[in-house]
């Protein structure tokens, strides 16, 4: 006969008692209680650096706690590595993809599958992944090398390979972050055949919409402690807001100084480019943008994009037309010379392979842009004591939540690392900006942030291209959105007329005239 407590907690899928985690001196977890209803969608928010992910590693016994106790389906257990977690029914999948991108979807999944999966042929395997692909609603290939796949395609595998070991317990690291809108909800409809499948799903997430349609309950961080506990149904985004940043919140768009649009500064003409596949990514793309203008692109991710990015930054070369910035061709100008010589900065879209050198410090990684000149060097010397200086102002402008300027980057939260690539990339004073998906796995506070400063850049001159699959974000600041769609722009719209169904269409490929 079971007591009244075991009753009860046998309705918990997972249930955490004072759960504590320290690095070094830093306590990044303290005391955590959270219980997690069976069958239910549990979300964890909180802002950049509360402790989200750092829980979520102990539950897949990636890192161990240094106190407390942790209770799975009634029963004590201890999670000493990822692949116990995944014996005990607990699937993770990271922010950061952890795919063999030589490999195939179905050679991904099956990697590391333990005893009776090595039974089966690869093409049984891929029969079966199909299925599985089909019932949650992707449309992934099983046979396509991952290196082909656009980011959202990856994310997907990665959702693909926990689901076919069959976990119970499935803990989401913001697994919507690179998915465009018609697939988010998709993919949340596949979250709630989950729960009605009767799996437990825990979710973080920095969205709060998201929270609010698939949620059951919510459990809010800061600073290492759960500060908050509560059933969705009764609270509204601006609370969950509140509840996380401790403030009010601007979640639409921001009031735009009402200035005269500048000289032209960027002129791209006829620009097309050849992606790593050898296929042509962009399409004869022309656009403008002047002195004190902030251009949107939008568009589902992998629509050419990330290639629009790195022909403008000189990290890849177009195979036909020109770009030029005030009046000089670039078209043939390097990457440094773009940066030093035209003052064009960039923020890139992947932070851990293109943002930063992860095992620097952070101070290293500010200075990072060009440590030859100043403020970071004077007469050719490194200037150490300038350098913490202005790394100290930029970490707190930004809010960057660290330890200390010589802790190294990686182990900063990734909304944290993120801050600081913008602090870098904005505080050089650039003449243009390219920023792709900016606000990627950032807090809604830290949203703000941002966004305040990318209008600062628009106020003080700077012409700014904001890539972003976020069309919600490119509303809120920019003045005019080009969308793209198979490598083409296929129209460029005022925020005011950027109503979903003309997005949609634009983004589907109906091209219409430019109509601002
Ligand atoms: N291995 C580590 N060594 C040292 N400090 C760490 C380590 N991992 C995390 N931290 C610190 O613990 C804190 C919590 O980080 P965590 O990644 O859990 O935050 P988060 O809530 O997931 O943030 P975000 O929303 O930005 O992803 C941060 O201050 C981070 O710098």
């Amino acid at each position: 006969m079971r007591t009244k407590q075991e009753q009860a907690m046998k309705t918990f899928a997972l249930q955490l008692d004072r759960v504590s985690k320290v690095f070094g001196d830093f306590r990044a977890l303290n005391n955590i209680d959270l219980r997690v209803v069976a069958g239910s969608i549990h979300a964890i928010l909180g802002e950049n650096g509360a402790g989200k992910t750092t829980l979520m590693n102990i539950l897949y016994g990636l890192y161990q706690p240094d106190g407390g106790s942790i209770t799975l389906n009634g029963q004590p257990a201890v999670i000493p590595s990822p692949s116990a977690a995944m014996e005990m029914g607990i699937g993770m999948i990271h922010q950061h993809f952890m795919l063999v991108d030589t490999l195939t979807v179905v050679e991904n999944v099956v990697l590391g599958l333990p005893g009776q999966g090595l039974q089966l042929s690869l093409a049984e395997h891929a029969a079966r992944l199909t299925e599985l692909s089909q019932t949650y609603g992707f449309d992934i290939d099983p046979h396509v090398e991952i290196w082909k796949l656009p980011i959202g395609m990856r994310q997907r595998v990665e959702i693909l390979k926990v689901l076919y070991r069959q976990a119970n317990i499935i803990i989401l690291d913001e697994p919507t972050s690179v998915l465009a809108p018609n697939e988010v909800a998709s993919f949340l409809e596949g979250l709630k055949r989950l729960r009605d499948a009767g799996k437990t799903v825990i979710f973080i997430t920095h969205k709060l919409d998201e929270v609010a349609e698939v949620a059951d309950r919510i459990t809010v961080m800061r600073l290492g402690q759960v500060t908050a506990e509560t059933e969705v149904a009764s609270i509204t985004t601006r609370d969950m807001a509140r509840m996380m940043v401790g403030r009010d919140v601007v979640l639409t768009a921001f009031e735009k100084p009402d200035t005269p649009p500048g000289p032209l500064r960027v002129v791209a003409r006829n620009l097309s480019a050849i992606d790593n596949r050898g296929i042509q990514a962009l399409k004869d793309v022309s656009f403008e943008i002047r002195s004190g203008e902030i251009l949107g692109v939008a568009g589902v991710d992998g629509n050419g994009q990330a290639e629009l990015a790195e022909v403008l930054t000189g990290m890849r070369a177009p195979s036909a037309g020109s770009l030029a910035v005030d009046g000089e061709d670039i078209t043939a100008l390097s990457v440094y010379d773009r940066r030093h010589r035209i003052g064009l900065s960039y923020v890139p879209e992947d932070r851990h392979h293109t943002g930063l050198v992860l095992d620097f410090s952070v101070m290293k990684n500010a200075m990072l842009r060009d440590f030859r000149v100043a403020p970071f060097s004077k007469n050719g010397v490194l200037d150490m004591r300038r350098a913490r200086e202005v790394t100290d102002a930029w970490v707190k402008q930004f809010d960057v939540r660290l330890r200390s300027v010589d802790q190294a980057v990686r182990f900063l939260s990734g909304g944290n690392q993120q801050k600081l690539i913008f602090a870098r990339e904005v505080e050089c004073r650039p003449r243009v900006m390219v920023v792709m998906q900016p606000c990627k796995g950032l807090d809604v506070g830290a949203i703000e942030v941002l966004q305040r400063a990318i209008l600062s850049e628009r106020q003080r001159g700077t012409a700014i291209l904001y890539i972003s699959t976020e069309l919600e974000h490119i509303l809120n600041v920019c003045d005019r959105v080009a969308v793209m769609c198979a490598g083409r722009i296929t129209g460029i719209l005022r925020p005011q007329d950027a109503t979903d169904a003309r997005v949609g269409a634009l983004m589907g490929g109906i091209s219409e005239a430019e109509s601002a």
